[in-house]
């Protein structure tokens, strides 16, 4: 319902008066309906109308906004909102144009619904509707509040000319640099890394002060570190600015972080999770895109409504979430393995992207972020509204590998002098090292997260709201399991650096993002050496040599080399085993299992002290009874049952106890039988229940995956760089020899969906 402006207060442009709180409190009733200012934004908006410059660090969701609404109602004249949200150029950084687009829309339509004239300038506008906002602008009495508009735009000579005409007539009221950090100031080195096209629109932000310099600037940010805050003063121009911070607490959310290591089947759990949380409404992120479609193809199948925000982005998809058909989006982050910008901007991006859906409930990241900056825009998408909200991380040791490698890369891909590459990876790092000790250590998630902001916070700050300080016995004792689970790993040389997801291969029958043509064609030079250190891989990715054109099957098969090379020199034992020989499940591995389930038992015994049981017998029956699901389907499945097996002996009661060894001690005596693979119905009645039971209980956690195991609900395998490789290779034979590249494309698919 449209509403008409509230008469305006008698202040000119040119009167640099305070405006009383109680006027401004009625606008942001009239206007807004809400009771009164939060935080800081009375404070940035008197002094911004005051004609004071202003720097406004407000957490996500705060009411950064409001801070330039509230003057363009309160002043006749025109606030001039740059924003990077808008910006039809970050379609070069792999965003999506439709989206954009979309989203502007949607912010100003949301302004005009409540009566207030906001109009934005793009690309994507018709020269018709481009043509009646310039006509307003120089009309006698423009009755334009709020314009906003992409750094780009303030970059091009013509738009700038009017604007100084705007300004020429006393119309321009203030300028507003929303999302300040997005755009400006990330540090030296990142900025020579912008594109050479960014470059200009991106300085230009400094000439808005020396182009206008009698019009206040408000600049707004919801992630500064130090640094940045002086970086964007500086690069801003600002004199004298008020300094306004707000502490980046967001009390309203819970933190939680799960082990992806550790869950039998994270896809399963997330499922579970969400569902608790019934409809309302959730934004899931994820590293790739293939790992988007796959997650939102698996919540699709599991009833949760959801939609992908995959490569072909839709607005429909976006307005479907915004107006709450939709419940779950899963928004990839994706990231371009030879773009660094890729690794600056697209993280960010959909955490950025403005949307103001109040009542997000949960934000959960399915990989890990790339930094903490980037996770705290992103969870803070949640509770907007203020009502309690969860942020859920869920972490994986091999999602920790891949973006190291990535991180370690990004820097060469463009090609910099050797000491900003190195300085610039260091960096990248280190942002992620804080994320890593926020999944990784046992303390306060929220003291982590507010401390890397420079904030000194007391624990008791926390008040239990997060998974460590709720649940510190249950977090320290996933902790422990990570790193034996992790430590196994990494001695009998499991991990994979180049890892790829089960859908190596999309739909498409391209590349993932990891392996994207299009990434390719744009020109990466580095070549892989022999080495079988994923270090010395890592370096000479950085410092090989330059060829001229791009070949990706050279590359491919320098990759494998190193893979083969990786895992052939650990030891002489391991040079001599076959791929399937890597998978298996040793003796010693089977040793080591027994002693952890016995362990397990040991520390438990309290509970199971009645029992006339053996504790190494039955370590052994249950190590069994893992061993004979798994066996097939390899160490990594077979690592992670065991875990579960741990956990799960940490809340049995006596009676589970004794029916699960029962039960198991029965079928083991029976003799090996064909179903004894996973497609046997009869192979669930020996497949443990288990539940992450108090987590669960006290914060509505989900319980984990207790069905029978199955063809259908095994994880897929993970492929191996090589076994990827070369069934690509295949794949590519096939498409070629092809006559029918259409029905070729539907063999592949099909191929895909039952090989994997
Ligand atoms: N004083 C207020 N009282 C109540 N709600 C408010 C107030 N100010 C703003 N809001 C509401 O808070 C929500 C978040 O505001 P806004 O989008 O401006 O946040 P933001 O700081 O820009 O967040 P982000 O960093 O995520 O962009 C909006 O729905 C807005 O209407
Ligand atoms: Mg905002």
């Amino acid at each position: 319902m449209s509403k008409s402006p509230l008469p305006l207060q008698s202040v000119s442009g040119a009167e640099k008066q305070v405006i009383k709180k109680e006027a401004l409190v009625k606008i942001l009733r009239w206007h807004f309906g809400y009771s009164d200012f939060r935080g800081k934004q009375l404070e940035a908006i008197q002094a911004v109308l005051s004609g004071r410059d202003c720097f406004c660090l407000m957490p996500t969701g705060g009411g950064k906004s409001m801070c330039y609404q509230i003057p363009a109602l309160a002043k006749q004249g025109i606030v001039l909102v740059v924003s990077p949200l808008i910006g039809e150029k970050f379609d070069g950084f792999y965003c999506n144009f439709l989206l954009v687009s979309a989203l502007m829309e949607n912010q100003v339509m949301a302004l005009k619904e409540k009566g207030i004239a906001g109009e934005y300038l793009s690309s994507t506008q018709t020269v018709k509707a481009k043509n009646e906002i310039y006509e307003n602008l120089s009309s006698g009495k423009p009755s334009l509040r709020l314009l906003y508009v992409t750094p780009e735009l303030i970059a091009t000579s013509g738009f700038m000319a009017k604007l100084i005409k705007i300004h020429d007539r006393g119309l321009l009221n203030l300028i507003a640099i929303d999302e300040v950090r997005s755009y400006m100031g990330f540090n030296s080195i990142c900025e020579c890394l912008l594109p050479e096209a960014s470059k200009p629109s991106y300085r230009k932000l400094s000439s808005l002060r020396n182009r206008l310099p009698s019009i206040p600037v408000l600049a707004l940010t919801a992630t500064a570190v130090p640094k940045v805050q002086e970086d964007v003063i500086d690069s801003l121009c600002l004199r004298n600015p008020l300094v306004l911070k707000s502490s980046f607490n967001r009390p309203n959310i819970y933190y939680e972080v799960r082990y992806k290591d550790l869950l039998d089947d994270p896809y399963s759990d997330l499922c579970n999770y969400l569902k608790s949380y019934g409809n309302n409404c959730a934004i899931v992120y994820c590293l790739e895109r293939t790992a988007c479609d796959d997650l939102a193809v698996h919540l699709s199948k599991n009833g949760i409504s959801c939609a992908g925000l995959n490569s072909k982005l839709r607005s429909s998809v976006l307005d479907n979430w915004i107006s709450s058909k939709t419940q779950v989006v899963v928004a990839t982050v994706a990231f371009g393995y030879l773009l660094l910008l890729a690794q600056l901007f697209k993280w960010s991006f959909y955490c950025r992207m403005g949307i103001d859906r109040k009542d997000v409930r949960v934000v959960c990241h399915f990989n890990i972020p790339k930094s903490m900056e980037g996770f705290y825009q992103e969870s803070g998408r949640a509770g907007r509204d203020q009502l309690p909200s969860r942020s859920l991380l869920y972490y994986g040791v091999d999602d920790r590998k891949k973006m190291e490698f990535i991180l370690s890369n990004a820097a060469s891909k463009k090609s910099l002098p050797s000491s900003l590459e190195e300085c610039s990876s260091k960096k990248s790092l280190a942002d992620f090292r804080q994320m890593i000790e926020y999944c990784e250590e046992s303390g306060c998630r929220r003291k982590k997260i507010l401390e890397s902001f420079g904030e000194e916070v007391p624990a008791s700050l926390c008040a239990k709201s997060c998974d460590a300080c709720k649940h510190p016995n249950i977090v320290s004792k996933y902790l422990e399991e990570l790193t034996s689970a992790t430590a196994f790993r990494h001695r009998n040389g499991s991990s994979r650096i180049y890892m790829s997801s089960a859908s190596a291969l999309n739909d498409e029958g391209q590349f993932s993002e990891f392996w994207n043509r299009d990434d390719e064609a744009s020109g990466s030079e580095e070549d892989i050496s022999d080495s079988d250190d994923p270090v010395e891989i890592v370096k000479s990715v950085s410092h090989s040599s330059k060829s001229s054109e791009w070949r990706i099957n050279e590359r491919m098969e320098s990759l494998q080399r190193a893979e083969e090379n990786y895992y052939g020199t650990k030891n002489s034992q391991d040079k001599k085993m076959s791929k399937a020989d890597k998978n298996s499940i040793s003796e010693t591995l089977r040793e080591s299992g027994k002693q952890r389930l016995l362990n397990a038992m040991k520390q438990n015994q309290h509970r199971f002290s009645n029992l006339q049981i053996d504790f190494v017998t039955s370590a052994e029956t249950l190590e069994n009874e893992c061993h004979k699901k798994y066996e097939k389907s390899g160490k990594s499945f077979y690592l992670s049952q065991m875990a579960s097996t741990v956990r799960w002996l940490s809340t049995a009661t006596p009676d589970e106890l004794t029916d699960r060894l029962g039960k198991t001690a029965n079928i083991s005596s029976e003799a090996v039988r064909p179903e004894a693979n996973f497609s046997s119905p009869s192979s669930s009645s020996f497949n443990p229940v288990i539940t992450q039971v108090d987590e669960q209980k006290v914060t509505g956690g989900s319980v984990k995956s207790s069905s029978p195991v199955s063809q259908d609900t095994l994880p897929p395998p993970i492929l191996s760089f090589s076994e990827f490789v070369n069934r690509r290779k295949a794949t590519d034979n096939q498409f070629s020899t092809s006559k029918r590249p259409s029905s070729d494309g539907v063999t592949r698919v099909m191929e895909k969906k039952t090989k994997f």
